[in-house]
């Protein structure tokens, strides 16, 4: 599974290409051709099986192989990059299930990997990392795997509303499209008995940039120095997702080959068989919505108390904020790392427990 540091400051074995995809680097036997075969079992063309045609939909769109002309044994996957089409991309990839060692696992790897995290079995999650846009100070902060580790039951929920914050509100509007993400999921695996993932991940992204300009508010907000801890990110270098960016003559590098298999896909792309998973935020909602346009209203005022001419502008502004916000806000939970996947005849309980847990500590947050 992965390895938050490399994902945060450079992911190894995964590069960003400019044309909106990523490339994951085939792992070492068997994990690497187990992830290719699933890949290939759920996005073949041969593929009828209306439960995997289904499952395409919560999985980055697979675009085939790629081998680069300078190392020709080495394999890559040629993935949608989930995070192309967010401005401030706020990710979180969350390994879901109680055992994060699969059924062929070693006396040894089962101990390295329950020593990494014992909660596993009773909490059914594990954050492995955070990367979460702060508006106030236009910067990035990150949270790796250690983080993740040290929450345990009492802290599970405040240490996953970090994910949510934006230096100045909670998202709730953010928290409450991702329940409905993560709960489509979740009625994936409670109709299929086909597959258990282990070590698998879900990757939530939303989007942490304002969509302000909408609303007539005004200018981007003052820049604030960045609070102790927080990294400033070069967009050039870092781009979305932090994984190495190709440049041209590397992107040149692109072979022929998968050209063929791109075009299939874009075919069936074009034919609607990969439909984006937005969903409406329902009405009850509304006010989450509004509670955090206030916030941004406020956080972009000029400093110092506001005058009556002020307050009657910004109630206006209000007013307009409240209407433009019919729009769901952008989130994507996407399932990923699929080094683990094994077929199987049952539920995967173990998966469904971790969702229904992480459904669960969600939901807590919108009740605070
Ligand atoms: N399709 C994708 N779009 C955008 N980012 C992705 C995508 N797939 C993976 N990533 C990023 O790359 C990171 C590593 O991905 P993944 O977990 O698949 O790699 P891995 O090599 O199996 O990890 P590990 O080495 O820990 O097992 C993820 O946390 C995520 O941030
Ligand atoms: O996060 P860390 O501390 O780097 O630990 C790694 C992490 O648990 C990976 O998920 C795991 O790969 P798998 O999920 O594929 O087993 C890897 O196993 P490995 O050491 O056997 O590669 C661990 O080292």
């Amino acid at each position: 599974m992965i390895n938050y540091h490399m994902h945060f400051s450079n992911v190894k074995g995964m590069l960003q290409h400019p044309d909106g995809t990523v490339l994951k680097q085939l792992q070492p036997p068997p994990r690497g051709p187990r992830e290719l075969n699933f890949y290939n079992m759920v996005f073949g063309s041969s593929c009828h099986d209306h439960v995997f045609l289904e499952l395409r939909k919560f999985l980055p769109k697979f675009l085939g192989t790629w081998t680069p002309t300078t190392a020709p044994n080495e394999l890559y996957l040629k993935l949608e990059d989930v995070t192309r089409k967010f401005k401030k991309p706020c990710i979180m990839d969350v390994k879901i299930g109680k055992k994060s060692y699969d059924p062929d696992a070693s006396a040894e790897k089962i101990q390295q990997q329950i020593s990494k995290y014992p909660l596993m079995e009773e909490i059914g999650f594990l954050v492995l990392g955070m990367r979460v846009y702060q508006f106030s100070s236009d910067s990035y902060m990150t949270y790796d795997q250690r983080y993740g580790r040290g929450l345990t039951k009492e802290t599970l929920k405040d240490g996953l509303s970090r994910f949510f914050h934006d230096g100045s509100c909670l998202r709730k509007d953010a928290v409450a499209a991702s329940i409905r993400e993560v709960e489509r999921i979740l009625q994936w695996f409670e109709n299929q008995n086909k597959l258990c993932f282990y070590a698998s991940s879900l990757l939530f992204v939303y989007e942490g940039s304002p969509q302000l300009t909408a609303m007539g508010v005004g200018d981007a907000p003052r820049k604030l120095a960045a609070p102790k801890g927080t990294k400033r990110t070069g967009e050039v270098v870092e781009h979305n997702n932090n994984v190495h960016v190709m440049n041209s003559s590397e992107s040149r590098m692109v072979e022929a080959s998968v050209g063929q298999s791109l075009s299939n896909m874009y075919a069936l792309h074009r034919k609607g068989c990969f439909k984006a998973h937005q969903s409406m935020v329902p009405l009850h909602l509304k006010n989450a919505e509004q509670d955090r346009s206030i916030c941004k209203c406020l956080t972009l005022i000029s400093p110092g108390q506001p005058n009556g001419n002020e307050i009657k502008q910004l109630e206006k502004d209000l007013m307009h904020t409240s209407s433009m916000l019919q729009e769901p806000p952008e989130v994507d939970v996407r399932m990923i790392d699929f080094a683990h996947v094994f077929p199987s005849n049952t539920k995967d309980e173990e998966y469904i427990y971790g969702l229904k847990h992480l459904i669960s500590v969600l939901r807590n947050m919108l009740d605070d």
